[in-house]
């Protein structure tokens, strides 16, 4: 490792040729990070060289020229920006390995995702769906095989599967999206869960996958929240301490109805030949996607060879501890390629 960065600036070894960040400056820097502290506060550890705005976006292109083909450095991007798919796009271009568990580069339009993608041996993004499920890995196999995919469906968020089944069990929404939050299992802005879009992203890296040459505006999705709630008309803090209560009733409402039926709600991702939709459904308590609890995820996958009976990856599908793990084998793997 020789390099982290935050939003605000990137701690970089002094001789990234011959030197790596140590575990226990490592340790140190998730220290600081989890205290609220700033990278600038472990300069005085005196291992590292700091470099803030636009310094740090030509150090990276800098260290990546360096390191991109000679050793596969890997670029790893676990922010929730969208605003790195510039710096990824350059550091493909230079040889450098890409690992992403955030999904707005891979979601962005359709010539950045190709050129993101366009040296795909040396690309993993296994997090941003699923977090440390096997998704895109099961998704990659059964196609490598020449197994046509033809339809996909889940429950892909941890954070809504955890809404659902806490209100189901009688709490209020507002306070069940807090605790999701508390749990690490939201976006920074847990609008991006609640509006369905983090769940649209994961479908359209699917679909992606599946070759649809589609964007993220032809995917239909549903949102829980009222657009007057929406980050245009307040911030993230007013939202959830005052915003969010307002939906608690319209929700529990929803979730009386369907129990009245021997239904659940939950938020399903379908992709079906050029078909692609996220949105809340009432389902049927003893189904599979019914049966879900807490932050769980389920994938179905339907192909040639998975027909009746489909290939079904189930478990976490949110947390820090899932995500990292996921991240970590990503870039294990891809250091496979170059011992
Ligand atoms: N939590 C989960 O269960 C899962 C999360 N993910 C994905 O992981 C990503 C991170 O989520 P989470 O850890 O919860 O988010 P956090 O907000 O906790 O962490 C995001 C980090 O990214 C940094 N950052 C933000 N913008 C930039 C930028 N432009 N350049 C460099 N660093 C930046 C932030 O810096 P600063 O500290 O300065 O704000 C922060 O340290 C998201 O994309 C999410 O979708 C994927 C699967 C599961
Ligand atoms: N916010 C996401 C985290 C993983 O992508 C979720 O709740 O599923």
């Amino acid at each position: 490792m020789v390099g982290v960065c935050d939003s605000r600036s990137l701690l970089v070894v002094d001789d990234v040729a011959t030197k790596g960040m140590k575990d226990s400056f490592l340790m140190e820097i998730c220290r600081a990070k989890s205290s609220g502290s700033s990278l600038a506060s472990l300069l005085s550890l005196g291992q590292c060289q700091i470099f803030k705005d636009s310094e740090m976006m030509d150090k990276i292109i800098d260290i990546a020229g360096h390191l991109g083909r000679s050793t596969g450095l890997a670029v790893v991007d676990c922010s929730a920006s969208s605003e790195t798919v510039s710096i990824l796009k350059q550091a493909v271009g230079l040889g450098c390995c890409i690992v992403l568990a955030n999904k707005k580069p891979l979601t962005c339009g359709i010539e950045a995702y190709e050129k993101l993608i366009s040296n795909f041996r040396c690309i993993r993004f296994e997090s941003t769906v699923g977090a440390g499920l096997p998704v895109i890995a099961s998704v990659n196999r059964v196609l490598a095989s020449g197994d046509p995919i033809y339809h996909i469906v889940g429950s892909l968020s941890g954070t809504l599967g955890y809404v659902m089944s806490e209100v189901e069990a009688g709490k209020l929404f507002s306070k069940v999206v807090q605790e999701a939050k508390s749990l690490g299992f939201t976006e920074p802005d847990p609008r991006d869960d609640l509006s369905g879009m983090d769940v649209a992203r994961k479908a359209l890296i699917l679909a992606r996958l599946l070759g649809r040459r589609i964007n993220l505006n032809d995917i239909k999705v549903d949102s829980l929240y009222p657009d007057e709630l929406g980050p245009n008309s307040m911030s993230t803090e007013d939202f959830l301490s005052s915003g969010l209560s307002s939906v608690d009733r319209d929700f529990q409402e929803k979730v009386r109805a369907a129990s009245l039926k021997g239904k659940v709600l939950r938020y399903v991702c379908m992709i079906e030949g050029s078909r692609c939709e996220v949105g809340l459904q009432e389902l049927p308590k003893d189904s599979p996607l019914g049966r879900l609890r807490g932050s769980d995820n389920v994938v179905e996958i339907y192909s040639r060879c998975y027909k009746d009976s489909p290939l079904v990856i189930q478990g976490a599908g949110a947390g820090n501890d899932t995500t990292a793990a996921g991240v970590l084998a990503d870039i294990i793997d891809l250091q496979d390629l170059f011992q």
